[in-house]
This record gives structure tokens, sequence and C-alpha cells, in this order.
């Protein structure tokens, strides 16, 4: 059956922001679609979890993270050739313990984006995701 006739598959994405307005994000691992792209953390929302509960069990497993607070931000969706996605993008300012490479994926704390390439569904948020962090610019 094609992507774009499946039921949406909902994952949990989080934007943790620093005062400075940097945004972390994680490198996609070896043997996943789409390896070596660049995301925001988080995966996909298990059966009979919040998405917040997704978010923050994704932090813990991933980067050893506790997520103490979070708030809804965006929802996107995208059709894939391995999946059609929707998005639910959470942005936290406040959390627990420094990033550590759980899962063996690089990570970066980024002002204005440097990495590349980043996942297509995620791009367009960037220009978004700006303008809340840079009000006056
Ligand atoms: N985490 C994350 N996923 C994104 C972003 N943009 C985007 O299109 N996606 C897509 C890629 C994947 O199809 C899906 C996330 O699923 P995943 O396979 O990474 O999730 P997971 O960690 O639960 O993986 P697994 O259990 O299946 O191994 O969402 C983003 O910025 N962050």
């Amino acid at each position: 059956m094609a992507a774009e006739k499946t039921k949406p598959v909902d994952v949990a994405v989080g934007i943790l922001m620093q005062p400075n307005g940097d945004v972390l994000l994680g490198q996609r691992p070896p043997g996943k679609p789409y390896p070596g792209y660049w995301e925001f953390p988080g995966g996909k929302v298990e059966v009979e979890e919040s998405i917040l509960e997704a978010l923050k069990r994704e932090f813990m497993e991933e980067l050893g993270i506790e997520v103490l607070s979070a708030q809804p931000w965006c929802c996107v969706e995208h059709v894939y050739p391995h999946a059609h996605v929707r998005l639910h993008f959470y942005i936290s300012r406040e959390w627990r313990g420094e990033p550590q490479s759980l899962e063996g994926q690089a990570f970066a704390w980024q002002g204005s984006l440097g990495v590349e390439p980043l996942l297509p569904a995620t791009i367009p948020l960037i220009e978004w995701l700006d303008r809340l962090r840079y009000p006056s610019a």
C-alpha cells in the first residue's frame, strides 16, 4: 500500500532551547531511514503513551536528558517513501542533564543552523523557529 494511503504514525519531537536560542540536533545513525541526516531528537509514540510521555522517554533513552517541561509548538505531516508521519514538535526550555551519545549518534547545539542535510519534513521549521528565537532579526 502506498504510504500516503496509510494512517500516519505519530512522532514526538523535542526542541531543547537554551536562553540564547541555541537548539539541540542529533544525527540519524546508520541502519535507520535517512542515515546521516540531522533531526531534532525524538521518536515514535508507542501504544497507550501520550506524546509528552514519548518525548520524555526518547530523550532519556537517546541522550540521558530528563525533560522537565515542554510545550506543544506545531504539528507537521509528511509522506516519505518509508512512512507517513505526523510530527508533534514540542519546545522545552527546562531539562536536567547534559546530552550524552547513548545510541552512538552525533549531536550538536546550533544557533543559525549549520548542519546538513536536515530531514525533509524538518527543513521548513527552521525558518519558523528562527522567527521565534530571533524576533528582532
Ligand atoms: N526525531 C525526529 N524524527 C523526524 C524529524 N523529522 C522527520 O521527518 N522525522 C521522521 C523520521 C522518521 O520517519 C520518524 C521518526 O521515526 P524514528 O524511526 O526515528 O523513530 P524511533 O526512534 O522510534 O525509531 P525505531 O524505534 O523505529 O527504530 O519521523 C525530526 O526532526 N526529528
